[in-house]
Order: structure tokens, then sequence, then C-alpha cells
């Protein structure tokens, strides 16, 4: 397959309705919660992306009879706790690093042995975070000196513990919780800093009893899961980059229905508000056990800031986007406690310096952020290192820079946000395949 590359034009001004996809963190949550459940789920809003398609072929193998009645739909039949089937080939999580930490903790609990496998990103990804305190649990996991392929021993007998995490983290949280459920006695997760609660409302939501608030997760194992049906609401991390858009092109408004809005992933909208940022949320309602609104934003001259350590967690994956928004704001911006950027699909820090340089922006990297002095964007060449979330950032930078920006290796935005291209230009971008 030849790689794909796009050219990022300035655009005109934004204008529109821009109904994004599914949140990817709660369709991986629902397929794997369905299919440990008695019963048929119904999953509405389903992320067509790569990283959950994946998650569902994963569950197929495992015996789990998934269907699609429509695009955006599956329905889960449910083979209850102990009804996965041990299959000898390998599980491809593809490029998600969701889909391999929660099916660790997942298949950490069962009879049979599973071998976890990723794409180039995913294997250099670090799984030690999740076999440590699996193993704790007397879990039986092999890395590769702590990178995939994952060799999980099926028939280890697992007992809850209770675990501090060393870094916020949903993914390792969750991976402890989804092995809780098959272990003897109680598991407790507390973290440095509250993440999304996605795993424990949903796990609550199919009828295991869970103590959770934010910070803080205790369950004990076997119980049983009932099925349920799940609306997922549209993903503000997708939503992210069009509110970073429609801040920075002088006209724009566009209006983003029906966006998740978990107080745990929302730190993004209160950065961009902290810069100046004009956006506004309407129809704040609850859907599926979620807090949704739309949101509705509008350009306005965004200025510098010293980003609050404490919104990081809440706005991990929205950071390429924060630096596009802090590389044309007015004076300087400073992000700090930001390691974790530096582990997702490529070194997030890194690559957005990396590229922001390249067209013409002034950024210096730190080892746990950047320091970044806003300006005018040339444009030129950038490298997206297979990571969607740089490729559609410097999409959205290509909108206002003064020469259009030409993006190298775009075809993972399909692994979070299929339909990028169609959605942005339909509302004003002027994105287009590269030759
Ligand atoms: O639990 C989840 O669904 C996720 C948690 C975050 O990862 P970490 O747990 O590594 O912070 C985030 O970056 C990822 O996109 C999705
Ligand atoms: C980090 C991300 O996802 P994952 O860890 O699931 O690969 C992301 O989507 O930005």
């Amino acid at each position: 397959m030849s790689r794909l590359d796009w050219n990022s034009h300035p655009g005109r001004t934004l204008q529109g309705s821009v109904r994004v996809p599914g949140d990817k963190s709660v369709s991986h949550r629902a397929l794997m919660l369905s299919a440990l459940a008695d019963g048929r789920s119904h999953i509405r809003g389903f992320l067509e992306g790569e990283d959950t398609r994946a998650t569902a072929a994963v569950l197929q193998k495992l015996g789990v009879l998934i269907e699609t009645p429509a695009d955006g739909e599956r329905v889960v039949h449910g083979v209850g706790l102990h009804g996965l089937r041990g299959t000898a080939e390998a599980l491809d999580c593809g490029n998600a690093g969701t889909g391999m930490r929660l099916l660790s903790g997942l298949l950490a609990g069962q009879a049979f042995d599973s071998t976890l496998v990723g794409d180039a990103s995913l294997s250099k990804r670090p799984m030690r975070r999740v076999t440590e305190p699996l193993a704790l649990m007397g879990a039986h996991i092999d890395t590769q000196d702590g990178l995939p392929p994952l060799r999980v021993h099926g028939g280890q007998g697992l007992r809850g513990i209770r675990y501090t995490l060393p870094v916020a983290s949903a993914q390792v949280k969750s991976a402890l919780l989804l092995a809780g459920l098959y272990a003897e006695g109680e598991t407790e997760v507390i973290e440095p800093h509250p993440t999304r609660d996605y795993t424990e409302r949903m796990l609550a939501a199919f009828g295991w009893p869970i103590a959770f608030e934010p910070g803080r997760a205790r369950l004990s194992g076997r119980h049983a899961l009932r099925a349920t049906d799940v609306d997922v609401p549209a993903d503000f991390s997708s939503a992210a980059f069009f509110l970073v858009a429609g801040s920075i092109v002088p006209g724009s408004e566009l209006r983003l229905p029906a966006v998740g809005l978990n107080p745990r992933r929302i730190g993004l909208l209160q950065a961009l508000r902290l810069m100046g940022a004009d956006i506004r949320v309407e129809n704040e309602r609850e859907s599926g056990g979620e807090p949704v609104g739309d949101l509705i934003v509008r350009y306005a001259p965004l200025h510098g800031i010293e980003l609050p350590e404490a919104l990081v967690p809440d706005m991990i994956d929205e950071f390429p986007a924060l630096f596009v928004a802090a590389s044309v704001a007015r004076g300087r911006t400073v992000v700090r406690g930001a390691a974790e950027l530096r582990v997702k699909e490529s070194d997030r820090i890194a690559t957005m310096a990396a590229g922001l340089r390249a067209i013409g922006a002034v950024i210096e990297e730190t080892p746990d952020g950047a320091v970044i002095d806003g300006g005018v964007l040339a444009g030129g060449e950038v490298d997206s290192h297979g990571d969607h979330r740089i490729a559609m950032s410097f999409a959205v930078a290509g909108l206002v820079s003064q020469g259009s920006i030409r993006i190298n290796d775009c075809d993972n935005v399909a692994t979070s946000f299929p339909g990028f291209l169609e959605l942005a230009n339909g509302c004003g971008f002027e994105l287009s395949r590269a030759a």
C-alpha cells in the first residue's frame, strides 16, 4: 500500500456543523464489557476506527459473536465472564495502546494463554506499567524487554491488590480493574491525579458492584456483568482539532454537536479559554451515563499561557493540537509535567517540536514539555511519524500558515478519526491528498 501524505493549504473561514465520530475510549470498553456480559448488548455511536475495530476483531477471535447492523453500531453477543475461548493465533491490537493494555488485564484472568501483538508504533510502547502491577495480582505475562508482544499465561488464579499508580493512566487503572473481575478478594486502584473513569462508570452500568470517586476505584471479583446497551458520545479528542481550528482562523464559527464532556477529558477546553478562546457549551445533557453537549467555537485572538499542570491528565491526547494553538498565539506558552507525551503513538514532544520548527515556529523542547513563542507560520514539510494526532494537528496549522504544509505519513488518522479529511473540507479546510 502506498503511503498517504496530505497537503494542507491556507483556507477560508470555517463555518458549519461538524459531527465528529464516536469516542475511542468508550468504544473499546463497550466492546470488552459487552463481550464478557451475559446477554446481548447494542452499541450505538461506535467509533469505526482501526483501533476499535482491532479490539472487535480480537474479541471475535476469542469466540465472541459481534454483528454490525449498521455503520457505527455493533451488537455483541456476550459470552459471560468465563465464556471466552483461547486461540493459538496472535491477537493483533494494531496501533492501540488502549486495546493492548486493557486486554492484557482482561486476558490475565482467563484459563488459556494468549499473545497480544501490535504495529510498529505500538511495539515500541512501554508495557511494564501494566505487567508489573498485574504480576502483583498473580498474573504471568512475558514481554520483550518491557515491550510487546505480550505473552499472557492463563490459569494463574489472580488475587486482588491495593495499588497506587506511579503515573496517572486510565489504561493501567482499567487493566487492573478488568483483571480484578477475575481476582479473589478486593482490587483497589489509587491515582496520583484522577483520570477518565469510563471503565468504572461502565462496570456500574453493566451491574458490577464498584465503588469509585475521582482518583480511586475499588471492586471485588467474581460477580457477573449484565448486557447493557451503550450510547457512545462523540469523541472530545476528535472535536479538539476543530476547537483549535475555529479559534485560530479569523471569522470562523463552528458547531460540534453531542460531544462527550466527561470532566476528565475537557482540559483543552479550559486551556483554550485561559488563552482567550470563545467556546460555548449548549444543550448540556446526559446520554448513556455521560455528560454531553454541543460546542460552539468562534474565532478569538489567543494569547500564551503557563499551562496549569493539573490540567495535563485531562487533556493528555490534546497536546499536539494545543501546541499548534500556542504557536500562533500572542506571547509565550509553557507546558510542564507532560513527560507521558513521550510514550504515545510517537514521542509527541519531539515530533511536534520538529514539525513546528520545520514550518517556522519557535519552540524549545524540555524533558516534560515545551516552551512555545507564538508567531507567524511559514509552511513547509512535516512528518507525522505515523501518529494520527500529529497529522491532524498539522492539518489545522496549515489553515493559518503563509504557505501550505505537506504532512507525510497520514494513514494512521483512520485509527481514531476515519473521514477526517472529508469532514474538515466540509467546513472550510483545504486539505488534499499529496502526490
Ligand atoms: O484509557 C484510555 O482510553 C486512554 C487513556 C490515555 O492513555 P494513558 O492511560 O496511557 O494515559 C489516553 O492517552 C488514551 O488515548 C486513551
Ligand atoms: C494515545 C492514544 O491512544 P492509545 O494509547 O490507545 O494508542 C491517542 O489516541 O492519542
